[in-house]
C-alpha cells in the first residue's frame, strides 16, 4: 500500500482545531483510497516561540523537507504581536515559505450553489463564481530590503526582479489553460515602478500562451470589479499584496473565509493551507469553520500526491454537507438545517466520504 508522509503544523488559535478535522477526513479517504498517511507534527508561530525561542524551528523546516507535503493551520496571536519582528509568528511563516520556495499562492474562490445566499452579494451576481487568484508569495512588499523603523519613520520596500515575475507569470498561464483561458494581471502600473516592470513582463510570457486572453487592471479598480461583476475574473495574476487582500475580499463572494483553501507551490514540497489567519476571536470555542482547511487537505491531495479521486472525494463530501444543510457559526444565518461545531463538521464530512 502506498504511504505518505504528511507534515502537519497546526500552529495557533484555531489552527490546531481546523487541522484535527482535516486529518479526520484525510483518515477517512485515505482508508477507502488504498494509501495511508503517516504525520509528523511540526511546531511554527507563536507556539513554536513560546517554546523554543524561535517562530520557525530548523527542525519545521527540515521536518517539512522529508515530508510529502505539509499541511498548515495558522499562526499568530495578539500575545506576540509586541515582539520585534523576526521573533513574530508570522516572520516565522513568511520565512517558511521562502525556505521552501513556494513561490505560488493558489487561491481558488468558488461559490457553492448551497450558499448563494450567504454571500455579501446578491446570489445572481455569485452564482457560478469561480476564479483562481494566482497570488506570488515570496517576493514584493513582505520580503523587500530596506525595511525597518525608528520612533518616526517605518519602511518597506517592493521589489519585484524580472524573474520572479516571469515564473509566477507562468503558473498563472499554465493554471488559465486548464480553465477558461483568461488571465487578469493587477498592478498599479499607473504609480509604482515596479508594477510596470510586472505589466510589460508578464506581456512578454503571455506571447507564450497565444490561447489565453490576457488584460491588465489597477488594483483599485480590481478591488471594485471583484464586488461589481466576479463572474468577469477566471484567473488573477497579482503579487504578493494584492493578492493577499483581493482573496481575503473574494471570500465574501462566497460567505465565508472559513471556506477558501490554498496550495503554496512551485517547489519541491508544497504547503496546502487555509487563507484566513488564526482568528484568535473564536479559538478554543470549538465554532471555527474547518472546511477551508479541509479543503486544503483536498488540494494537497491532487497537487502533491496525485491522489486526485480522493481529492474529489473530498469536495463532494464538503458539498453533500452543504447541502444537507449542515452550517458551522459563521454561516448559521444561511439556509442552514443544522448548526454544528467544528469538530461536528469535521465528522459528517468524514462519514459522507465515498467508500
Ligand atoms: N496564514 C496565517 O497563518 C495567517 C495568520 N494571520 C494572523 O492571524 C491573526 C488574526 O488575524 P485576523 O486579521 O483577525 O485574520 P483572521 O483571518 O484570523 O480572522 C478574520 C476574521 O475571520 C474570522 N475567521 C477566520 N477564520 C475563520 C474560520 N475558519 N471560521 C470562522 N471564522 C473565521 C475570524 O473569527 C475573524 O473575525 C493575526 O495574528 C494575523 O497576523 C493572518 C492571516 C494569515
Ligand atoms: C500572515 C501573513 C504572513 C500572510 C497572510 O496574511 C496570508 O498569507 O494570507
Ligand atoms: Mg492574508
Amino acid at each position: 500500500m502506498k504511504s505518505y508522509k504528511i507534515a502537519l503544523i497546526k500552529g495557533d488559535g484555531i489552527g490546531p482545531e481546523i487541522i484535527d478535522e482535516a486529518v479526520k477526513v484525510l483518515d477517512a479517504v485515505a482508508s477507502y483510497s488504498g494509501f495511508s498517511l503517516q504525520y509528523e507534527d511540526l511546531l511554527m508561530g507563536g507556539c513554536a516561540y513560546d517554546i523554543t525561542g524561535d517562530p520557525l524551528p530548523q527542525e519545521t523546516i527540515s521536518g517539512a523537507l522529508n515530508s510529502d507535503a505539509v499541511l498548515f493551520g495558522a499562526i499568530g496571536g495578539e500575545k506576540w504581536d509586541n515582539l520585534p519582528r523576526e521573533k513574530r509568528p508570522e516572520s516565522g511563516l513568511l520565512r517558511f515559505r521562502k525556505e521552501l520556495g513556494v513561490y505560488a499562492n493558489l487561491r481558488p474562490a468558488v461559490v457553492y450553489d448551497e450558499l448563494v445566499n450567504a454571500s455579501s452579494l446578491k446570489p445572481e451576481i455569485v452564482r457560478g463564481v469561480d476564479l483562481m487568484v494566482v497570488r506570488e508569495l515570496i517576493g514584493g512588499i513582505y520580503f523587500g530590503e530596506p525595511k525597518g523603523r525608528d520612533e518616526t519613520k517605518g519602511w518597506n520596500t517592493m521589489v519585484y526582479t524580472r524573474d520572479e515575475i516571469v515564473r509566477i507569470a507562468h503558473q498563472a498561464f499554465k493554471i488559465a489553460m486548464t480553465r477558461g483561458k483568461r488571465v487578469c494581471s493587477i498592478d498599479k502600473a499607473n504609480v509604482l515602478d515596479v508594477s510596470q516592470l510586472w505589466r510589460e513582463t508578464v506581456e512578454e510570457v503571455a506571447t507564450e500562451y497565444p490561447e489565453v486572453e490576457l488584460s491588465h487592471m489597477y488594483v483599485d479598480n480590481a478591488a471594485m470589479q471583484l464586488i461589481r461583476d466576479p463572474k468577469q475574473f477566471d484567473v488573477m495574476l497579482t503579487g504578493n499584496i494584492f493578492g493577499d487582500i483581493l482573496s481575503d475580499e473574494a471570500s465574501m463572494l462566497s460567505g465565508s473565509i472559513g471556506l477558501l483553501p490554498s496550495a503554496s507551490v512551485g517547489a519541491k514540497i508544497g504547503v496546502y493551507e487555509p487563507i484566513h489567519g488564526s482568528a484568535p476571536d473564536i479559538a478554543g470555542q470549538g465554532i471555527a469553520n474547518p472546511i477551508a482547511t479541509i479543503s486544503s487537505a483536498s488540494m494537497m491531495l491532487k497537487y502533491a500526491l496525485k491522489e486526485e479521486k480522493a481529492a474529489d472525494k473530498i469536495d463532494n463530501a464538503i458539498k453533500k454537507a452543504l447541502s444537507e444543510g449542515y452550517r458551522t457559526g459563521d454561516l448559521a444565518q444561511f439556509d442552514a438545517k443544522e448548526v454544528c461545531s467544528t469538530s461536528e463538521m469535521g465528522s459528517i464530512i468524514a462519514n459522507y466520504i465515498e467508500k
